[in-house]
């Protein structure tokens, strides 16, 4: 099932990280996010574009409600006509199977605006 159906498990802080050759299968569905290292964690971002203020401010709205939902958060960084998404598991410190779903999940709150 593609990333953006599933949806996040509750994440226990001796989950295991996800593997490296998972992390690169799952970057597939995901080709418009980079893998980024800030302060020793592996976290997943992309940055979305938008006309204006408004628009990235609603945007952010939208993958809040999202994080609310799967019961799982990112960094939100909103500027006029930009949202810089990053997506990591702070109780692992670093990458779960849940970044890259909620990651998936952005990307198709962003595909579906008209
Ligand atoms: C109690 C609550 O469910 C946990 O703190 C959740 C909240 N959202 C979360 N979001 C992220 N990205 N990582 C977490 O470890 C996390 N833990």
């Amino acid at each position: 099932m593609a990333l953006q159906q599933q949806h996040c498990e509750a994440c226990r802080a001796d989950a295991p990280r996800i593997s490296d050759e998972e992390a690169g299968k799952l970057r597939g569905e995901i080709p418009d996010w980079k893998q980024v290292e800030e302060d020793g964690e592996e976290k997943l971002q992309r940055q979305f574009k938008f006309k204006d203020f408004a628009q990235a401010l609603a945007f952010t709205n939208q993958v809040g409600d999202l994080a609310e939902e799967e019961g799982h958060h990112p960094a939100l960084l909103t500027e006029y006509g930009k949202v810089t998404v990053t997506w990591w598991t702070h109780k692992i410190g670093g990458l779960h199977r849940n970044d890259f779903i909620c990651a998936a999940k952005t990307d198709a709150l962003f595909d579906e605006r008209t």
